[in-house]
């Protein structure tokens, strides 16, 4: 242990005590935080099934940095790189398109036994496991619809691959003992003003009551449902709004999935919580940042992120609350950027366990808004950091920057040795 990082931190656990803080349970319960890190910042959202097929579905990649992992073996000796700098066991989130297998498969068709490979993985590694339905980048997607498709035969086949994947689900909680989220999200809407919103909402409610039919044991896996408010070709309607989706999950007992970046740039996801905590089954969030728009950027700890985290904190809601991170940056080195954004949605919910939530909490109460505000930025500049650090020695990761060498070594030693993303799949 560097003596400097103990000597910080004992200054700083007096620090906190002073306020009642009890510095080592908030380390005790912040090594129980999972976040389910997103597979496909690994590889620009491209997955193994499609090799041709270009990113659909209105969202976008930007950003050509070389090394790119091509396949499933390249992602995770990736993942392992970056979960090597990142304290704690967390879960991977998969999606469908990020199978592996040799065969030749439809995704309706999809099966557990083409994400074996991934399952072993997981459990050799100590990882938990959520999963996505991937209703893009598909010849069956291409005229921005899906299960709201008016077609019976494409909202068919989008059932299916969605009751498929429900089924992988619950196949990856069963086998890892960890319960699997399985988040749906589509694309479908307009790019200009539509005539008829309700039909298109009225196809998807019913194509989820039927995705939704068979009942799979909660242990091994949770539904969720994502919503939006645009994507690139649906400026003018999205058929799953937050409305639609809150509607839903409350009536169905469905998790309600919050974008940082689906939402009108004045909107906050960390002012939902509070509300949606108290109609809906759980939570799911894809912590984001959006610049300008959903644009994905690497998450980063603003005030958005604290906020978030100091309400999940604040309200106790963490019990009913699965963190996802959904960023897809293909301008930096992706492994630092998976070991940036889960460092600081870590510290984020650090920083807030470390705060005197009850005195503010009573403060408030007595009308005493002075103290509460002079005592909130205060403990903005409490030395969390030192806590931060002696969690990262504690765990054998880097502390501080210092991971940053170890990326620049991979970078050198594995990334730049890939060739081209189409080189190296089986043909
Ligand atoms: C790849 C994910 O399914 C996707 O990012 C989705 O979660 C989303 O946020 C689309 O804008
Ligand atoms: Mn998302």
């Amino acid at each position: 242990m560097n003596a400097g990082v103990d000597a910080s931190y004992q200054e700083a656990k007096k620090l906190y005590a002073k306020h009642g803080i009890d510095v080592e349970a908030v380390l005790e319960k912040l090594a129980k935080m999972k976040v389910s890190m997103h597979c496909w910042q690994g590889d620009d959202v491209r997955g193994f099934l499609n090799r041709d097929q270009e990113l659909t579905g209105g969202i976008a990649v930007t950003g050509n940095y070389p090394g790119a992992a091509r396949t499933p073996d390249e992602l995770r000796q990736d993942l392992e790189k970056a979960f090597s700098l990142i304290p704690g066991k967390h879960k991977v989130n998969l999606h469908a398109i990020y199978a592996d297998t040799e065969e030749k498969v439809e995704i309706d068709r999809l099966e557990p036994k083409h994400f074996e490979r991934w399952v072993s993985w997981a459990k050799e590694q100590g990882l938990g496991l959520d999963f996505n339905p991937t209703c893009f980048s598909h010849e069956k997607s291409e005229d921005g619809f899906t299960l709201s498709h008016p077609d019976p035969a494409i909202r068919r086949f989008w059932i299916d691959h969605c009751k498929a994947s429900r089924k992988i689900g619950a196949y990856f909680g069963e086998q890892l003992g960890q319960t699997c989220v399985t988040n749906v999200w589509i694309p479908d809407g307009f790019k200009d003003t539509p005539v008829d919103r309700l039909a298109p909402r009225q196809r998807l409610k019913d194509s989820l009551d039927e995705v939704f039919r068979e009942e799979l044991n909660p242990a091994h896996n949770l539904d969720a449902v994502e919503s939006k408010v645009f994507g690139i070709g649906s400026e003018s309607y999205v058929v799953g709004s937050h409305e639609f989706y809150m509607g839903y999950g409350v009536a169905n007992g469905k998790i309600i999935c919050l974008d940082a970046g689906h939402f009108h740039p004045t909107e906050t996801i960390s002012g939902k919580l509070s509300s949606l905590a108290l109609f809906s089954k759980g939570i799911l969030l894809h912590v984001s940042r959006p610049v300008r728009w959903d644009s994905d950027h690497v998450v980063i700890m603003d005030d958005e992120l604290l906020d978030t985290a100091r309400e999940l904190v604040r309200h106790d809601l963490l019990g009913m609350t699965h963190i996802g991170l959904d960023f897809f940056d293909g301008s930096i080195n992706r492994i630092a950027a998976w070991v940036i954004g889960m460092r600081n949605t870590q510290k984020a919910l650090l920083r807030a366990m470390l705060e005197p939530t009850d005195y503010l909490r009573q403060v408030e109460l007595e009308g005493d808004y002075t103290t509460r505000l002079a005592l909130m930025e205060e403990f903005k500049s409490y030395p969390f950091g030192a806590v931060w650090d002696m969690f990262c020695a504690r765990h054998n990761v880097p502390v501080r920057e210092e991971w940053l060498a170890e990326v620049k070594q991979y970078e050198q030693s594995v990334l730049s040795l890939r060739g081209q993303w189409k080189a190296a799949l089986p043909s």
